[in-house]
């Protein structure tokens, strides 16, 4: 975790010691999220056992990924915690990452004084930016205590907290009445679920009638071989490195909207547009295309050479206790998260971007 302390830019300003202290993070030590992974520090064989084993856990699996990393991805991501298209070649990345976030709003055609839910709110600042673009009121949904609370620290003290509010609450039962929403999005967080059927009945069922879904999902492509032992091994990296029970493909994902009762009018892997520059350059650690100091903070840490300095740094803040126990585990898992991420895309068989948009019906 104290890889934060490398940041050159003082971009959120988060210290290891102003960090959340255990108690806001249900006492959960960092480390501990390498357990759902590894049985007497060797990993766990990648079988229908192990998959649905983390499919029962996925609420403990989840909170302790989100406990351990949240402040890690808040200093080198930003509070928007997805990837995003370069369109434009290469740009700032909070300028991709804003536009990313209208993209779905306009696909959904989002309107003024709509009352919509963002399932998977992270800390909040996709909520933030799509309630500025579209003016309309939306509450954030999360099962992460410490995210939950960030989200609300952070939009008071931006005073945003008269058109985003945000509430603790698992996607898999959400905790509102049937038919109470105008519209529901989701960037980059239902992969979390254990069943996509599931997660997206649930939002069909809050969900007014006529009402639009919107997702950025995380899916394998149709590049994906489960009898390639390579696209495996990038499938189960990008699981364990991102707190993922299981990764659909996307016809499972098309067909689970089809399932939940969608009327599918969107479904497209916005990562095959011709752009100029790949969504994962920024964790490939690729520095000719940075443009801001913050690109330059996250970028410079995720070459090969700010790989090992950031895991020197680690090691030894923890080994003077100036970072928590179980800094450097995690930090472990970030690595193989990023390096599976970008194997993923590299090689086509992943996307962070399967955009689908559905209906629900009138009647
Ligand atoms: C987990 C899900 C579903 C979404 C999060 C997407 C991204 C915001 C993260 C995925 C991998 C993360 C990594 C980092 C930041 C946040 C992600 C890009 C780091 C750049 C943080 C700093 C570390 O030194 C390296 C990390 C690599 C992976």
């Amino acid at each position: 975790m104290a890889d934060a302390n490398l940041s050159l830019a003082s971009n959120e300003g988060a210290d290891l010691r102003s960090r959340g202290t255990a108690k806001d993070k249900s006492e959960r030590a960092p480390g501990g999220y390498s357990r759902h992974w590894e049985q007497e520090g060797q990993p766990i064989e990648d079988d229908d056992k192990a998959r649905d084993q983390r499919k029962a856990q996925y609420t403990d699996l989840v909170n302790d990924y989100y406990d351990a990393t949240t402040d890690i991805y808040l200093e080198a991501w930003g509070e928007s915690f997805h990837f995003c298209r370069f369109p434009r070649g290469p740009e700032p990345k909070a300028t991709a990452i804003s536009r990313h976030e209208h993209y779905i709003a306009h696909m959904m055609g989002l309107q003024p004084g709509m009352r919509v839910l963002d399932v998977g709110c992270g800390v909040g600042g996709p909520a933030k930016e799509i309630a500025s673009y579209a003016n309309c009121s939306i509450v954030g949904l999360n099962n992460n205590a410490y995210q939950v609370k960030k989200a609300q620290e952070l939009a008071k003290k931006e005073g945003m907290d008269k058109s985003v509010e945000f509430v603790k609450g698992d996607f898999m039962t959400i905790p509102f009445p049937s038919n109470s929403f105008d519209a529901v999005y989701v960037i980059e967080a239902t992969v979390h679920a254990p069943s996509l059927e599931d997660v997206y009945s649930e939002i069909f069922r809050v969900l007014k009638p006529g009402g639009t879904f919107g997702v950025f999902e995380w899916v394998m492509t149709d590049k994906f071989d489960s009898s390639n032992r390579k696209h495996m091994a990038i499938r189960l990296g990008i699981e364990r490195g991102n707190g993922i029970p299981t990764i659909q493909t996307k016809n499972a994902a098309r067909e689970a909207m089809r399932t939940a009762g969608f009327e599918l009018t969107v479904a497209e892997d916005l990562a095959e547009r011709d752009d100029p520059v790949g969504w994962w350059y920024v964790i490939a650690g690729d520095v000719k295309h940075a443009q801001s100091l913050q690109d330059w903070s996250v970028i410079v840490r995720n070459t090969k050479l700010g790989r090992v300095a950031v895991r020197l740094l680690v090691r030894g803040l923890e080994f003077v206790r100036y970072a928590p126990k179980g800094t450097a585990k995690i930090t472990e898992e970030l690595i193989i998260a990023g390096d599976a991420l970008v194997l993923g895309g590299t090689s086509g068989v992943f996307t962070p971007m399967y955009l689908m948009v559905g209906k629900k019906p009138e009647a």
